[in-house]
């Protein structure tokens, strides 16, 4: 069995956990409180440009043409298409995208872009990988099962959303780093296969406690970190 394979068979639970979470199942229903989720967009902008400067840590991770493009053309997808359920969900929250930039992340998206970094900062890129995969994987997933379980037509609030994590180049992302981290935990010692696949089940477990964070409006215990 493949190294990704067992990944996502380890996995399962938390895998079953996300798609059952009601944050997930609300964008399916196309019924999700307004705030809910202006809180993820909030959160979610920060967090991808997190995973921006992780492409850009994996690039420097990166010893071939082949994975140099890569990583860059995620940054491009990123930059340039990922605003589309971002302006998706903010237009259903009713608040311009703009508004919804630059605030401080929640505790458990502070920690999600934390380990990934520290993940990244080990230098292998089969861990800065592992760490980043669920990301892509678990939303392919979210994606495809919400539109075979709801089929949304067009005047579905969240139609865009579905549709964008269904697409095939959702797919295609997962499925090039799941060959690229088959191929590095290939050659990779048994104790850096055991960090990569820690690495890969904290994020799928912070993937999770994302949706969570969002649902529940989690915010810091005293308010803002520091007074502007
Ligand atoms: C918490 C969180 N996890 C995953 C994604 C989805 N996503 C973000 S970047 C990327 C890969 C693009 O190369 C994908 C699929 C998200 N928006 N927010």
């Amino acid at each position: 069995m493949s190294f990704t394979k067992e990944l996502r068979r380890e996995n399962e639970d938390v895998f079953q956990a996300i798609f059952d979470h009601p944050f997930v199942q609300g964008l399916g229903e196309g019924e999700l409180p307004k705030e809910a989720v202006a809180h993820y967009v909030k959160a979610d902008y920060e967090y991808l440009n997190t995973f921006l400067t992780l492409y850009g840590t994996a690039i420097s991770q990166s010893d071939s043409r082949e994975d140099i493009t890569f990583f860059h053309n995620q940054i491009a997808f990123v930059l340039g298409d990922e605003i589309h359920p971002h302006r998706n969900l903010s237009d259903y929250a009713g608040t311009p995208y703009e508004n919804l930039q630059g605030y401080p992340m929640p505790p458990t998206a502070d920690h999600y872009r934390a380990h990934m970094k520290s993940v990244a900062t080990e230098g292998l890129l089969g861990k800065t990988i592992a760490a980043m995969l669920p990301c892509p994987w678990t939303y392919d997933e979210i994606g495809k099962e919400l539109k075979r379980r709801f089929s949304p037509e067009p005047d579905h609030p969240f139609y865009e959303w579905i549709e964008f994590y269904a697409d095939d180049s959702i797919a295609e992302t997962t499925g090039y780093m799941m060959k690229r981290l088959d191929e590095e935990a290939e050659r990779a010692s048994p104790e850096d296969r055991r960090k990569m696949k820690e690495a890969f089940r904290k994020s799928c477990q912070l993937e999770l406690a994302f949706w969570e964070m969002s649902y529940s409006l989690e915010e810091w215990p005293a308010g803002k970190e520091t007074a502007r």
